[in-house]
């Protein structure tokens, strides 16, 4: 008789990967252009002032505030870029001044040329009725030399971008990219571009798992089938030296042809585990081979999915030095009850919509399934202690775009 396999609790599987993986320690420096979704492996910090000298919010008058209320004789005008140094005021003088202009270092306030009365071309006049300080832009109040940017394990974001830019920092650390593979297996697939007969089936997991990365920012190579053969799988196993991390799917229960287990452990894998007590997504290994972690997901499109999504991102994420590669959740108003397995934890698809999460299909779906993904935006993790998750209770989502911290919260049910 076949062993059974020996099923991991998921908190866990969840921990032991993480366990196994350590950040990568492969740096490079990149232009910054295309820095966006890459992870600093520095601290950067602010080397210019911003801004970095006193300039004019509004396009208006640069007073001192004893002279609100008077009307005024324009001195000058100032202009974005203007270089020149500018005289102090006398009384009853201002300076026409432009946004983003530098300010004489004798004046307080500016006031927007739409308050002021009596526009002229060498005077004006100044209400009385201002604020002592207003519409300057003061020398290095946003951010100050030395002040971080953005810290060593941050993603970099557009936001980043427009700060490096504003720096005049155009060569940006980072790690480099981690290496994934990504594999499938069995006999019976076809990829999309053949031609399938009735009794064969098209690889969906390869470009499925490969979409979800993407869609986290993750590079991978997608190598093939893994043959359902023993020697054919070793061999193929082989060629794969150079990747960091191997995805697989399939191959990885009990049935005859599941040879990936074993191919795997000929070419020297060490097990951390194979079979989490999930629903579903049960058939799931992982473990170390060399220099690489592979992590083999289930045949199942369904399992597949939840697993990436679950288990891989989280991992990927540590492993390219993310600091923040925890799954976050957050809290929504169950609209309909649902029965969930005892004594398994169980993830379960649904979609939220505006802080309401609706159960996918009343949670009667196979696993195989690959549409219930496709109408589902979340999931729901149960903890396998109840049969039922009530209505009109507010329940912890994770979200398939949701958010990813450093700090690790229970986000089971
Ligand atoms: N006796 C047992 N049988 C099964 C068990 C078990 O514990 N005992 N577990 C079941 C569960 S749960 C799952 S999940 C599957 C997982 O099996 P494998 O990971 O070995 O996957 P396969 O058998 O290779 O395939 C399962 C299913 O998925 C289809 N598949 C595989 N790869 C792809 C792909 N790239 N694209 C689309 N579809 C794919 C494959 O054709 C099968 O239909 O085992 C259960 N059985
Ligand atoms: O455990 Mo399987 O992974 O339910 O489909």
């Amino acid at each position: 008789m076949k062993e059974r396999l020996n099923y991991l609790d998921f908190k866990e599987a969840c921990k032991t990967s993480l366990e196994l993986v350590n950040s990568t320690n492969k740096t490079e420096i990149i232009d910054f252009i295309y820095s966006l979704g890459r992870v600093a492996s520095k601290d950067i910090v602010c080397v210019k002032n911003l801004p970095s000298f006193n300039n004019s919010a509004m396009d208006g008058f640069a007073i001192k505030y004893s002279d609100a209320g008077k009307t005024l004789r324009i001195k000058d005008t100032i202009f974005a870029g203007d270089k020149r140094e500018f005289e102090s005021l006398e009384e009853n003088e201002c300076y026409k001044i432009m946004t983003g202009a530098k300010t004489p270092s004798d004046i307080d306030t500016i006031v927007p040329i739409e308050f002021c009365e009596n526009v002229l071309k060498d005077s004006v006049t100044i209400p009385q009725n201002i604020k002592k300080g207003a519409n300057l832009r003061l020398k290095g109040e946003e951010l100050k030399q030395g002040d971080i940017i953005i810290k060593k394990g941050e993603k970099i974001n557009s936001s980043h971008i427009a700060l490096f830019s504003s720096q005049g920092l155009t060569q940006i650390d980072v790690f480099k990219k981690i290496k994934i593979a990504i594999l499938s297996t069995g006999n019976e697939l076809k990829e999309p571009w053949e031609k399938a007969d009735d009794e064969e089936i098209y690889n969906c997991n390869a470009f499925a798992i490969d979409a979800q990365l993407k869609e986290k920012n993750f590079e991978s190579t997608y190598c093939g089938v893994i043959p359902d053969s023993l020697e054919k799988s070793i061999e193929f196993i082989k060629n794969l030296r150079d990747f960091d991390i191997i995805v697989t799917s399939g191959g990885i229960s009990m049935g005859d042809a599941d040879f990936v287990a074993q191919a795997f452990l000929k070419c020297g894998l060490k097990i951390a585990y194979h079979g989490v007590n999930l629903k579903p997504g049960r058939a799931m290994m992982m473990g170390t081979l060399n220099h690489s972690l592979v992590i083999s997901l289930p045949g199942n499109p369904l399992a597949a999915m939840i697993n990436c999504y679950l288990f891989v991102i989280p991992i990927l994420k540590k492993f390219q030095g993310e600091i923040a590669f925890y799954h976050d959740f957050t809290f929504a108003l169950n609209k309909k009850e649902f029965n969930v397995k005892q004594n398994r934890t169980e993830a379960v698809l649904g979609k939220i919509v505006n802080g309401e999460f609706i159960v996918t299909r009343d949670n009667k779906y196979g696993s195989g399934m690959i549409s219930a993904v496709f109408e589902s935006n979340s999931l729901v993790v149960s903890s396998g202690n109840s049969e039922t998750i009530k209505d009109n209770c507010n329940i912890k989502i994770l979200e398939f775009n949701g958010k990813y911290i450093s700090k690790k919260v229970d986000f089971i049910n």
